[in-house]
């Protein structure tokens, strides 16, 4: 695999249980800013009312998903609440060869894969918890979206992925939905200052330490 230039390219990853918010945060975060990539996944389940194909998911059948995964086309996959997802390769190192900043909403399997993939130095991962389990089912429930099967099948796999929340490098409760967006702008300008800056930072120190060295005390 090509050898990235890690001061570009932020992999932008959020995971949550299901119904938690990440989804929510992410289509914040796209408007926030436009130069952010989305990594569209790939994924055998049905589209939801008023989800876009090539918008939202490639929803694709099983045969397509594993054929996609025998090529080698996934940067990670998963079989997730009784479907396959995964996310398409060539979008994510289009943008980071392009120096833009890439979104994925993947489950904790997707993360860790990402993670310990060639692209893991440009990895910034971010778990996102619910305030409570109660509020948890609430906001699977007012979604609106999924069958009572689907939403229990959902609330039972809900520890398993929180179980997951210390491989993040950074956690965030959703509990007030401004609040939470502020602080994960908060991590993410964070993050992209001190990446930019990293690349000349020991240069600068070894010259401040010259000059310290030549007496100008
Ligand atoms: N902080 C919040 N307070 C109240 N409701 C919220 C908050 N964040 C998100 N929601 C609502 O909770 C529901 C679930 O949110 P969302 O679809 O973003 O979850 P998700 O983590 O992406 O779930 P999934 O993994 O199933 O896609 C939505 O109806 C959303 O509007
Ligand atoms: N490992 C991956 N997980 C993914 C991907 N796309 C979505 N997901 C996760 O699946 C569940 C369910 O999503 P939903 O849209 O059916 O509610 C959720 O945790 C997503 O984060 C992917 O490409 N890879």
């Amino acid at each position: 695999m090509t050898k990235f230039d890690t001061r570009r390219g932020l992999l932008i990853i959020l995971s949550s249980p299901s119904g938690a918010g990440k989804s929510t945060l992410a289509k914040r975060l796209m408007e926030w800013d436009d130069s952010l990539r989305f990594s569209v996944s790939a994924t055998t389940r049905a589209p939801r009312k008023g989800e876009e194909d090539g918008v939202h998911y490639h929803f694709v059948n099983e045969p397509t998903f594993k054929g996609m995964v025998a090529e080698g086309e996934m940067l990670e996959h998963a079989h997730v609440f009784g479907n396959f997802y995964g996310s398409p390769a060539g979008p994510v190192r289009d943008a980071i060869e392009d120096g833009r900043d890439v979104l994925f909403d993947v489950d904790w399997q997707g993360a860790q894969q990402i993670s310990n993939s060639a692209l893991r130095d440009h990895v910034l991962s971010i778990f996102v918890l619910p305030p409570s389990i109660t509020e948890l089912r609430r906001r699977l429930v007012s979604r609106g979206q999924d069958s009572a099967d689907v939403i229990q099948k959902r609330m039972q796999r809900s520890w398993d992925e929180i179980s997951h929340w210390d491989g993040y490098d950074y956690v965030l409760v959703n509990d007030d939905l401004d609040a939470t967006f502020d602080r994960l702008k908060t991590i993410v300008s964070a993050e992209r200052l001190r990446r930019a800056q990293q690349p000349g930072l020991l240069e600068f120190v070894r010259s401040l330490h010259s000059e310290f060295e030549e007496g100008e005390t």
